[in-house]
């Protein structure tokens, strides 16, 4: 599904060199922040950021020099309220509905399957589609002014871009049922409590950098395998799961990072990783 995809040829360009009409880059070192950038609209999802937000996950994909992610939304009122209603409401019946869900899980499953550390920075609202693309980070840090939750049966709608799907998978179902059925809002405080969020801190960004610099010590391949076993592995059995986790297991034993980890680890100095 690639309806409203920008079309340019990304191969020669670079990240911070390229404009988006609903979004802003910024790239410090390794670390890239993705800010949605619609406030007058509470950084609402139409299928244009959604089409930007999949432009850059690809070109993420293909870069080196970005070891970590970060996702955010611009001013303090809202990470993102949701997909945009008013885009919603003029969709043409069950295609434009099933073609607008397979867009928003399309590009929620890029970023989810980013090799590199992804996490989201919440400073308030994460509603509807704002917090299936927070599901699709790897990390959430909300503020504690956010208020988090999948208020779509109001709309008379389901979660539509991953939703019911990672927010099940990520607080089990009996958790995900109620804020789903009920269409309430939790707070960021009952969010860490139910797991929804990892940390609460009163500057999300700053705390989502510190937490991205932590991760670049380690080794970039060691990173990337541990996200695909555990995203590989909670698709299948316990027993498949292991094998996988064998498999990559074993993949990093033929890296240069893994023969510079335990060297630097038995000659007591610190490792210089090369993500080979
Ligand atoms: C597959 C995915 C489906 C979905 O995601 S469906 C959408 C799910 N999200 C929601 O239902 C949340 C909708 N928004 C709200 O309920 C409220 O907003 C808030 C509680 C977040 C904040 O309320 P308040 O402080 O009173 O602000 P305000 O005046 O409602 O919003 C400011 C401007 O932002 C627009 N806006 C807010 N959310 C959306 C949205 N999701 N889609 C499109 N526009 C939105 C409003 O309309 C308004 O605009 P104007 O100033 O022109 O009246």
């Amino acid at each position: 599904m690639t309806q409203n995809r920008p079309t340019q040829d990304t191969d020669d360009l670079r990240l911070d060199e390229l404009e988006f009409e609903t979004l802003t880059i910024d790239q410090h070192g390794p670390i890239a922040v993705l800010t949605v950038n619609r406030p007058r609209a509470l950084n609402a999802l139409n299928a244009e950021t959604l089409g930007e937000i999949g432009m850059v996950a690809e070109m993420i994909a293909e870069s080196a020099e970005i070891g970590a992610l970060i996702v955010t939304g611009a001013g303090d009122k809202a990470f993102v309220a949701g997909a945009d209603i008013s885009e919603l409401a003029g969709l043409e019946g069950v295609y434009g509905g099933r073609d607008m869900a397979l867009l928003g899980q399309d590009v929620m499953t890029q970023l989810s399957n980013l090799p590199i550390p992804v996490i989201a920075a919440i400073g308030g609202y994460a509603l509807g589609g704002g917090l299936e693309l927070a599901l699709a980070c790897d990390l959430r840090v909300a503020s504690p002014r956010a208020r988090l939750g999948l208020p779509e049966v109001s709309l008379g709608l389901l979660p539509g871009f991953g939703g019911t799907q990672r927010l099940a998978r990520l607080i089990g179902k009996g958790r995900a049922l109620d804020l789903m059925l009920t269409a309430r809002q939790v707070s960021a405080e009952e969010a860490l409590g139910l797991g929804l969020v990892n940390y609460v801190a009163d500057d999300p960004l700053a705390k989502a950098r510190e937490l991205a610099e932590q991760m670049l010590k380690h080794g970039p391949l060691a990173l990337s395998l541990v996200k695909e076993a555990v995203r590989r592995g909670l698709d299948t059995t316990l027993e498949a799961g292991m094998e996988v986790e064998a498999d990559l297991f074993g993949m990093a034993f033929a890296t240069a990072d893994f023969r510079e980890g335990t060297s630097a680890f038995l000659a007591k100095r610190k490792p210089n990783f090369k993500g080979e």
